[in-house]
């Protein structure tokens, strides 16, 4: 197997522990400057790829490539090329932020200087100056995963894997993880990011591989994740107007909600679709109060797949 792009191929991989079959077969490809979201129900094998992607574990089949090396026969050159950021950060107890990010980046090499000076940069970045002096081990969770993300960013690598990276993370922290997320992609990096947590996903992602039971069971791109058929929710004054004119205009609805919030959920094939059933609704002198997606882009494709589900 060949990878002149940079980014990651895995190919039929498979990997075991004694009895239990974490991964069965997974096929993906992570392009450089995009960020690719792993996608599956919990114990679906995410961490037991992100580890063998990031050589702490072999597969008992298949390839795997990254920033073009074989993570198997060269863990040294991956390893040198990915930022890892564990689902979990364990935290040397007497360190402070600011030590524990000087020390990796001197784990790789770089000078007391250079590392002092990249560590108070991506303390700057995470947003996390006003804590970089005190001891690591008591920074909040979510202190400790932005933490745990400068800690992958220090050597600036060319691929990142993130096992549930907003874990942990205020609304505000999310939004700011996001836009590192995008502004890294576009500086050409390859972004590995899992997580269960859909919507955020719908945000960052340019694609996403859909993982069920060890297996890849999907792989989309954002783009064709929004122009399938999705479900959207409608709301008017009054419900009976909305039924009886979609009932006219041949269209099938399902009811969600009770008396206090009463919606109606319809399936349609395009934004296209969805524009010209709101403009008829209105024109139809139906007064929408509400006209919106029901969930998701990646949602639907979620909800979709014939998998088992969160
Ligand atoms: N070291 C191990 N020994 C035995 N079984 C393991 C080991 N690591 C993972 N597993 C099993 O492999 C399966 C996949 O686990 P994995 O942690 O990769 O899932 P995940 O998709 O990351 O889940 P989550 O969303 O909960 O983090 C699970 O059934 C898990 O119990």
């Amino acid at each position: 197997m060949t990878n002149e792009f940079g980014g990651i191929v895995v190919e039929g991989v498979a990997r075991s522990f004694g009895s239990v079959q974490a991964i069965r077969d997974i096929d993906f490809v992570a392009p450089p400057g995009e960020v690719t979201a792993l996608i599956g129900p919990n114990g679906s094998g995410k961490t037991t790829l992100m580890l063998m992607m990031a050589s702490l574990l072999a597969p008992d089949l298949g390839t795997l490539r990254v920033a073009g090396f074989d993570p198997v026969k060269q863990p040294a050159e991956v390893r040198s090329r990915i930022g890892w950021m564990p689902d979990t950060l364990g935290v040397w107890e007497s360190l402070t932020a600011f030590e524990v990010l000087k020390t990796i980046g001197s784990l790789y090499g770089m000078s007391a200087a250079d590392s002092a000076h990249r560590a108070d940069e991506l303390l700057v970045t995470v947003n996390l100056t006003e804590f970089g002096r005190r001891p690591a081990r008591v920074l909040s969770r979510g202190q400790q995963q932005r933490l745990s993300l400068a800690r992958a960013l220090i050597h600036d690598p060319q691929v990142l894997l993130l096992d549930e990276p907003a874990s942990g993370l205020d609304p505000g922290s999310r939004v700011e993880l996001r836009s590192l997320l995008r502004s890294l992609a576009a500086a050409g990096k390859t972004v590995v990011v899992s997580s269960h947590v859909l919507s955020e996903l719908d945000e960052i992602a340019d694609r996403a591989v859909f993982v069920s039971r060890g297996q890849s069971v999907k792989s989309q791109t954002l783009d064709e994740a929004g122009s399938q058929t999705r479900r959207y929710y409608i709301q008017a004054q009054p419900m009976s107007a909305l039924a009886a004119a979609l009932g006219s205009y041949g269209v099938r609805f399902e009811t969600r909600g009770d008396s206090r919030r009463e919606e109606y959920l319809v399936q349609l094939g395009s934004t296209a679709e969805a524009s010209w059933l709101l403009r008829t609704l209105v024109m139809g002198d139906v007064v929408v109060t509400a006209f919106a997606p029901a969930g998701g882009a990646l949602e639907e494709t979620y909800m979709s797949l014939d998998t088992d589900r969160l």
